[in-house]
């Protein structure tokens, strides 16, 4: 059996806000609730959801930005050490969602390219410049690049930019938070493309996260659904927004059939996610579900699978 490039078991955090003046300890915010997963070496997992349903908290815990309250993180089969950020360096890396922003401004792009090399791989200044132009070679982008600053770029050319660094560290995992939804719809199909090729020749594995279901239907093999913290569908792409078996996918697949148009509910169904300081019981989309019943409201529904590769966390799911 193949190895996993990424595993999460029971990966979770809850933000604690302290001890309330003269109250008891509360309870904390439950950003992401417990989730399991493997995603396969080569694979694109998509990651959808609104707004607030844990997209950046998921994504910041597997670069090692933030540790999680509960579980592991795996890949390749050993277990990461939340205690050392360089260590995720070397296996993962994200892609920001605004490449200029996420670039030092003070920096020239060597220097910004360097930083990996040096600090992850102890290279000297030789490798690191062979290096370099190799990097620059594959995502296409000139070597005159490399004495300029962040803002002399383009959205494009600095996601390029963004890109080439995730590169550097020669993690095998990349974690592409919304990377084109900054860039303007001409631009964003060259960095797709782009994307695709590197994940081809250099057999790179991608975690996808964004607001753009169409987007995310075509780049992705699997797809996972957030909502309010937890995975509440898992499919293949082809299946997920096509024969939705969760409501609440259902809702986004139906409010957000064009490409670039984001997430909205429908018309008349309650637009708000519930409250992470006052979670309601049982299932978190009960109040938005037309086809909540008494369980739902009693008991929080658990990812099992629904048909072939394709799991769902509800009570009553839509017919295949
Ligand atoms: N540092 C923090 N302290 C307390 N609560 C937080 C913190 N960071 C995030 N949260 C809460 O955790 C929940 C998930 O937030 P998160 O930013 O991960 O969602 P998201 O899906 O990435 O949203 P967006 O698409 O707007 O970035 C939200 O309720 C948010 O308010």
């Amino acid at each position: 059996m193949t190895t996993p490039a990424l595993r999460l078991d029971t990966l979770s955090k809850t933000f604690p806000l302290g001890r309330s003046l003269f109250g008891p300890e509360r309870p904390g915010v439950r950003a992401v609730h417990p989730i399991t997963l493997d995603v396969m070496p080569g694979e694109t997992l998509g990651i959808v959801g609104e707004s607030g349903c844990g997209k950046s908290t998921l994504a910041r815990m597997l670069v090692g930005l933030i540790p999680p309250t509960t579980g592991t993180i795996e890949i390749e089969g050993a277990a990461l050490d939340n205690a050392d950020p360089a260590v995720f360096g070397k296996r993962i890396q994200y892609v920001f969602q605004d490449p200029i922003s996420s670039l030092n401004p003070r920096k020239t792009i060597r220097q910004i390219m360097e930083a990996p090399l040096k600090l992850l791989h102890g290279m000297d200044r030789a490798a690191r410049t062979t290096r370099i132009a190799e990097i620059f070679e594959t995502v296409s982008l000139r070597a005159d690049f490399l004495d300029r600053y962040p803002h002399e770029f383009s959205g494009g050319q600095a996601q390029r930019i963004g890109i080439a660094r995730a590169l550097a560290a020669e993690a095998r995992i990349l974690i592409l938070d919304e990377p084109v939804s900054a860039l303007d719809v001409s631009v964003q199909a060259q960095v797709l493309n782009l994307l695709a090729d590197l994940k081809a020749r250099l057999g790179l594995t991608y975690l996808f996260i964004s607001h753009d279901l169409a987007v995310v239907e075509a780049v992705s093999d699997r797809i996972a659904v957030l909502y309010f913290g937890s995975v509440v569908e898992l499919g293949r792409a082809e299946d997920v927004f096509r024969t939705p078996r969760h409501p609440y996918t259902k809702l986004l697949a139906d409010s957000a059939p064009v490409v670039g148009r984001p997430l909205r509910a429908p018309e008349g169904a309650e637009t708000e996610l519930p409250d992470p300081l006052n979670p309601p019981e049982g299932c978190a989309f009960r109040a938005r579900c037309p086809r909540a019943t008494d369980l739902c409201r009693k008991l929080v529904p658990t990812l099992a699978p629904a048909d072939a590769g394709h799991s769902v966390a509800c009570h009553n799911p839509l017919g295949g």
